[in-house]
């Protein structure tokens, strides 16, 4: 973080002692009824790693973000967050990890200020007033303070809701399409900071769409179809060898739906 030093929550910082990876799915599994979300999905995200999940719509990303915070049972599999079992641990691993939902808003009735706090207070946050004051300053919404919830814009509720998932300086967070409703500037100032949390030893898995978000700040990618993984690695790999990844995404994806 730029104004706060990277002091990472204490009780973080002990459940976390020597673990390698951050996240590891194992044969990670989820069936709604007759729909198979997600289908055996193998892969770890290690620590400091900036890690985007691609894919076209409902090809699991979500599903994968909910089970590894522990808001929806796999079906089968298993997955460790931080060192901990997602089904046998899950309000650990939400007391721990900063997420981000897809599309949440938060609460219509508190105003923007309110909602931090209530989040402090939940996570028993210290320098309550330091916190906020950063990602006021941070994101540029200091003015929407007092503003409802209901009365803010799309925008600015998505910074709200990057500010609550970061508020307790986790070591990982898991956001579900962070960018999405975000100008061009915030955007900019978005990426920086999730390049800034990395390298300052932060762990990021992040699900989205938009492929030159990706291609820029992350440094690994998975990307997954129909539920199923289809391929993981090293940005930098593809990029290395000439290849953009939208016409990597485009070709693997299009290939899977003719298979
Ligand atoms: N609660 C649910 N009940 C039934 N089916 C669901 C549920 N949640 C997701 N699905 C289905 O699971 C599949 C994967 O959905 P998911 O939301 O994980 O995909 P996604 O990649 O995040 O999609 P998008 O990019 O459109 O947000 C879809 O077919 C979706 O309709």
């Amino acid at each position: 973080m730029h104004l706060l030093p990277m002091l990472f929550h204490r009780k973080a910082r002990r459940s976390v002692i020597g673990v390698r990876q951050m996240i590891e799915a194992d044969d990670l599994t989820k069936d709604y009824g007759d729909v198979t979300a997600v289908n055996g999905v193998s892969l770890c995200v290690a620590k400091g790693e900036l890690f985007g999940l691609l894919g076209p719509n409902g090809s699991g990303k979500t599903t994968m973000i909910r089970m590894l915070t522990g808001q929806v049972r796999p079906t089968s599999g298993s997955a460790r967050v931080m060192g901990l079992d997602v089904v046998k641990d899950p309000i650990r691993v939400r007391e721990l990890v900063g997420i981000i939902p897809e599309q949440e808003t938060p609460p219509s009735f508190l105003t923007a200020e309110e909602y931090l706090r209530f989040v402090a207070r939940i996570r028993n946050l210290d320098r309550v007033d330091e916190r906020c004051d950063h990602w006021f300053d941070l994101l540029e919404f200091r003015e929407k303070r007092d503003v409802l919830c209901k009365d803010l814009s799309r925008g600015t509720r998505q910074k709200l809701m990057f500010a609550q998932a970061f508020l307790h300086e986790p070591r990982l967070a898991l956001i579900d399409e962070p960018l999405i409703n975000l100008d061009p500037i915030m955007q900019r100032t978005v990426k920086d900071f999730l390049r800034s949390y990395v390298r300052d030893g932060g762990t990021v898995f992040l699900s989205t769409h938009i492929l030159e978000i990706a291609e820029e700040i992350c440094d690994r990618i998975g990307i997954i179809h129909n539920g199923r993984l289809l391929h993981a690695g090293q940005v930098d790999d593809l990029t290395g060898s000439g290849r953009h990844l939208e016409s990597f995404f485009l070709d693997l994806v299009r290939g899977d739906a003719g298979a």
